[in-house]
């Protein structure tokens, strides 16, 4: 079957200790999948629109869990499978003010490092209507640097929409490696999605979120631009202007996968075919929920989204 949304990159097994356990002295460890890529095509996925996603796993029972977990929610995993190659991992422990959340990855010479177009099903991302990846997986090798480049060349020549999060990641390579890297890329992207301060940080660029938004669709020639901004809410510049959405107010349980589960609702939406503001109001409704559940997937369905963008108090349902 086609699927409308086609992502490409690596997805993790994640290892995190209870709230308030430290990595060091815990004596269990939750376990989940979580990757980037993968949350966007859940997202998606769990709010009407069909997905996939494409990647490189070991022939293991830690890579079929990943592929078990994402056709839970509906995503056909198209995966290369390899015999000898390893799984990637991150531990999280979740911070509680003033002590940060920390990621620590497990994930140098992943299956994923070594995927190449010809093993991986290209012709997903011709028939797609988006194809969607992010910043972390060119970071992972010079490989998938390559492949990500290819990928997004395919989806242009096809005519398929091109969607790129910024998702910039410090403990994977430099801002000016980044920077150089996400800008090659740049000229193959429709849809550009980028966190404010990786904005500054990465690209070097000034000046307010609607400033930044303008100066990258000139610089670069994206259809759509769109800056989240956390607390703050998120905002796009598509067609010459600019649309602003406020976050809804969450009552926050884990916020990892927040900007994924916003990332995959806004594309649920522009694939069926509605507005940019529709597309963002979604985004953050999902987003708010997401924050609400443990684990990276935003695990909700379109009515919650609906009553989340009607104003419905949680209180109980019975
Ligand atoms: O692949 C990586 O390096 C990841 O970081 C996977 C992350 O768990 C998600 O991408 C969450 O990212 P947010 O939605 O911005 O919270």
């Amino acid at each position: 079957m086609t699927a409308e949304l086609v992502t490409f990159g690596e997805t993790m097994i994640r290892l995190s200790p209870p709230e308030g356990e430290r990595i060091e002295t815990a004596q269990s460890l939750e376990f989940r999948t979580a990757g980037a890529e993968s949350n966007v095509a859940v997202a998606a996925s769990r709010l009407g629109c069909s997905a996939a996603w494409l990647s490189k796993l070991p022939d293991s029972p830690l890579g079929r869990r990943v592929t078990t977990e994402l056709r839970t929610h509906g995503v056909e995993p198209y995966v290369r499978w390899d015999d000898d190659a390893r799984q990637g991992a991150y531990y999280i422990e979740q911070g509680r003010s003033p002590r940060p959340t920390n990621v620590i990855y497990d994930r140098a010479d992943a299956a994923v490092t070594t995927a190449r177009p010809d093993e991986l099903a290209v012709e997903a991302v011709e028939d797609a209507a988006v194809f969607y990846t992010s910043g972390i997986t060119p970071a992972l090798s010079e490989t998938l640097r390559e492949t990500t480049g290819e990928l997004l060349q395919t989806a242009t020549e096809a005519g398929t929409t091109t969607a790129f999060d910024l998702n910039y990641r410090s403990k994977l390579w430099s801002p000016s490696d980044a920077r150089d890297a996400c800008e090659s890329l740049f000229p193959e992207v429709d849809v550009l999605v980028a966190a404010e301060r990786d904005i500054r940080t990465v690209l070097g660029l000034d000046g307010d979120a609607s400033t930044l938004a303008s100066e990258l669709a000139a610089d670069f020639g994206f259809e759509t631009v769109v800056v989240t901004r956390g607390e703050d809410g998120a905002l796009a510049r598509h067609d010459g202007t600019v649309a602003e959405q406020p976050v809804f107010e969450t009552d926050t349980v884990d916020a990892i996968g927040t900007g994924d589960a916003f990332v995959g609702a806004f594309l649920s939406r522009l694939i069926a075919g509605e507005s940019v503001e529709t597309a963002l109001a979604y985004g953050a409704a999902t987003a708010a929920l997401k924050r609400t559940i443990h684990g990276d997937l935003a695990v909700v369905t379109p009515d919650e989204v609906e009553r989340v963008l009607r104003g419905g108090d949680a209180g109980i349902d019975r």
